[in-house]
């Protein structure tokens, strides 16, 4: 089985990341990269990542009309990412357009997945911004849209796991960010669960950053989570 972890590789520079990235093995996890890397180091890093042979999941959420994020994950798909996304409450026309630019890459398209309600936000975030739904049925109004126009799967709490897989099939790729390993501190994260949890819900992929990379012992941190896992 490959590991289902994708660890969040979140630095504020790009020597700190290949500190991290050199001493990491690929059969362990794949590598989010997400708009704080990207701005500091950009596509050649992501090529030079590849070459060391990782899977890259390019997190940078595109939110704009359907044109613009239409070719943001053309460009996202002529860099060979594994994986991108976009933000479902952009719209079924904006996910439909960046659905349909990628038809022409085939086989070699990036699996393209739409970000449903952060894992950072609770009720009263979402009141603020004027949504009364609670952050399961509004996620899983945005996971629907996702389904309905051909995305591959959703970013979304491993709360909403349960029910988006009865909801959504089997095939419908649920990755999970928010993943805390008990006794770990939750930061910025509202709507959390343990790796070991999120896994037996049904989350295919675990997105982990700061329990992983803020670690005394990275790699160590990282293997004892994959032990805990099996
Ligand atoms: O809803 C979301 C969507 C994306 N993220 C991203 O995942 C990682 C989580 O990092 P931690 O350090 O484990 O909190 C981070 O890159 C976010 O941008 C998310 O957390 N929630």
């Amino acid at each position: 089985m490959s590991s289902p972890i994708i660890v969040a590789v979140d630095f504020a520079d790009i020597k700190s990341a290949w500190n991290f990235i050199d001493r990491v093995d690929p059969a362990d996890c794949r590598l989010k990269i997400g708009k704080e890397l990207f701005t500091h180091a950009g596509p050649d890093f992501i090529k030079q990542i590849h070459q060391k042979g990782f899977d890259v999941f390019l997190d940078l959420k595109f939110h704009d009309i359907p044109n613009t994020v239409a070719n943001a994950v053309t460009a996202a798909a002529d860099l060979g990412v594994w994986m991108t996304n976009v933000h479902a409450s952009g719209g079924s026309r904006m996910m439909q357009a960046a659905k349909d630019a990628l038809y022409s890459y085939g086989k070699d398209a990036p699996l393209l997945i739409a970000v449903t309600v952060l894992t950072s936000m609770e009720s009263s975030d979402l009141q603020e911004i004027g949504i009364n739904a609670s952050p399961l049925e509004q996620a899983t109004r945005l996971a629907m849209l996702a389904k309905n126009c051909g995305l591959d799967g959703v970013v979304c709490s491993a709360k909403e796991v349960q029910s988006f897989r009865t909801r959504l099939g089997s095939d419908f790729k649920l990755v999970t960010p928010g993943i805390r390993p008990v006794g770990t501190n939750p930061d910025d994260q509202r709507r959390i669960m343990t790796p070991q949890r999120a896994l037996a819900a049904g989350s295919d992929y675990l997105v982990i950053g700061r329990p992983i990379t803020q670690a005394a012992d990275p790699m160590k941190t990282l293997k004892e989570i994959l032990e805990t896992l099996d």
